[in-house]
């Protein structure tokens, strides 16, 4: 707001539903969009009834909900927050790994004993692979260093651009093959966006090439990994476990198989949820809106 001020916007927020109803005075003045946890759905009819949009803020990383060419085509910009949810988003990946590796969550309810056969696996002086390097993937390079991993990295091809002074900070090894990634790997964490090419990336041929005693851990979007070809690993002990914080459909149906297994967490897309995040994403939000604005070159523009 204080920069609102600063740069002598003068900001009317309007709520979704104000819009909704059939005031088209409202629908003109619209020349923002802020979509907060993918609210409202954003399609042709909805393009077509803001003649003065210019620019759609995502509340976050992931743009695989917005048809990107269509809002493009109506000459709409848009960004999303990368660097306000890296360090959230990377938190809850630690949290699933460790919690997946000392089998937290299924021996929590039972404090009265300890059995013998519910041991974990040790993380310190592990393998971890990081499918994706983007500022999430570096956050999660940059927490294990004080387990002592090793840290390898595979860039999926749209970060063509290898990013040697990041890999050398954390001490990783890129991996220039996805396939010896998944074979080094005692934790494999997915961290790329849902794009046409990454969905079902990780499917049943990938999950054979891990370690038996590998542990998946999906922080990204459920679709990059085949969800019915990780129950079949998962029962068939090709790997050890998933914790998963991304599943599809979100949320699960209660009779979903893989929430029968105990050998996996699911959490419910947890990853960017703490008060700061949240604050930290409408700041990024507003900062993209006001350049956009101002036809300024906005810091986490989306191009096509
Ligand atoms: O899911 C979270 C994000 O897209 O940032």
């Amino acid at each position: 707001m204080r920069r609102a001020r600063a740069l002598d916007i003068q900001m009317q927020i309007l709520k979704w539903d104000e819009l909704l109803e059939d005031r088209k005075y409202l629908r003109d003045k619209v020349q923002a969009i802020y979509l907060w946890w993918h609210k409202p759905v954003v399609d042709r009819e909805l393009l077509q009834s803001l003649p003065n949009l210019k620019v759609i803020a995502n509340s976050g990383v992931g743009m695989d909900h917005l048809d990107l060419k269509l809002i493009a085509g109506f000459g709409v910009k848009m960004a999303n927050a990368p660097h306000a949810v890296s360090n959230s988003t990377a938190d809850t990946g630690m949290a699933l790994l460790l919690a997946s590796a000392r089998r937290i969550i299924e021996v929590a309810p039972n404090v009265e004993y300890c059995e013998a056969d519910l041991l974990g696996v040790e993380v310190t002086r592990a393998t971890l692979g990081i499918i994706g390097m983007g500022s999430i993937g570096y956050k999660i390079a940059l927490r294990t260093a004080c387990l002592k991993y090793s840290v390898i990295l595979f860039y999926f091809f749209f970060f063509p651009v290898r990013k040697e002074q990041e890999e050398q900070l954390v001490g990783a090894t890129y991996c220039g093959k996805l396939e010896s990634l998944l074979q080094q790997s005692d934790f494999v964490m997915v961290v790329v966006s849902l794009t046409p090419q990454t969905r079902k990336l990780i499917g049943k041929r990938e999950m054979e090439l891990m370690k038996p005693t590998a542990t998946l851990i999906n922080i990204s979007r459920g679709a990059v990994v085949d969800q019915e070809a990780l129950v079949s690993a998962l029962q068939d002990g090709v790997i050890r476990a998933a914790a998963l914080d991304v599943t599809y459909p979100e949320p699960l149906p209660r009779d979903h198989p893989l929430l029968k297994l105990k050998n996996v967490i699911i959490t419910p897309h947890l990853g960017i949820k703490t008060e700061k995040t949240a604050r930290m994403i409408t700041e990024e939000a507003v900062e993209n809106i006001l350049a956009a604005l101002h036809g300024l070159p906005m810091p986490n523009e989306v191009k096509l």
